[in-house]
């Protein structure tokens, strides 16, 4: 699996206040926006193009537009607070929609909410959760689209654990990844280490479990 992760200065300082148990949801939820902004920019790097004739004020020139704009998939809750800032960068992309939800005690996730396309067959598709841990959630999520004949996933997180890279890699699914870092475990909560904490939590605050 292609994994790529963005250690550029501005994601960095955008990471490191989501990193930081003193900031407040509103500048947690800001500072994801701005770091969503980069993550989806460096993944759209290599989305291929399509010339076509525009006329400026001037002459007649050549544009540029997306040979095939993306789907968009924020895992809910916490991929939401992803979805509006990847769209603002790539506008022509549409949405589609998977609720997940990690058992506390087997961490395996319960799937609630999944609003997709029937066929997925030569879309591109961005699935953005923050969190891969386990990669249960992601796992799960992406078998969805490549039930739906998808063959080109790019998962975009956040924060990424070993554990979830293996596991993701172990699927043998056409995926890549971006992230802004690989932490370095998870604890017994498998929560990831620094980590950030609940990032659906940090967003939208804490709520009882099903
Ligand atoms: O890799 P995993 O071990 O599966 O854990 C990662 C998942 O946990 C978080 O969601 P959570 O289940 O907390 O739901 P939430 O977004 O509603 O908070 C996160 O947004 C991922 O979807
Ligand atoms: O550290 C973690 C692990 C799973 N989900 C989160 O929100 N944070
Ligand atoms: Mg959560």
């Amino acid at each position: 699996m292609d994994v790529l992760v963005v250690d550029h200065p501005v994601a960095q300082t955008r990471l490191t206040a989501m990193r930081d148990a003193r900031t407040d949801a509103a500048s947690f939820r800001a500072a994801l926006h701005e770091l969503t902004t980069t993550l989806v920019y460096e993944a759209a790097r290599s989305f291929p193009i399509e010339r076509y004739p525009i006329q400026t004020p001037v002459a007649q020139t050549d544009g540029t537009r997306l040979a095939n704009p993306p789907l968009l998939v924020p895992v809910l809750r916490a991929g939401l607070g992803m979805a509006d800032s990847a769209l603002a960068l790539l506008p022509e992309s549409s949405m589609g929609f998977v609720g997940l939800a990690r058992d506390e005690h087997t961490f395996e996730p319960r799937a609630y909410m999944e609003s997709l396309p029937r066929d997925l067959t030569g879309r591109p598709v961005l699935v953005l959760d923050p969190m891969l841990a386990t990669g249960g959630s992601l796992e799960h999520c992406c078998r969805l689209l490549a039930e739906r004949g998808c063959t080109d996933i790019t998962v975009i997180c956040v924060l990424a654990a070993p554990d979830g890279i293996a596991r993701l890699e172990q699927t043998g699914l056409p995926l890549r990844l971006v992230t802004a870092a690989i932490d370095e475990q998870l604890d017994e909560r498998k929560f990831i280490v620094p980590g950030l904490g609940d990032a659906g939590d940090r967003q939208f605050g804490g709520m009882p479990r099903f």
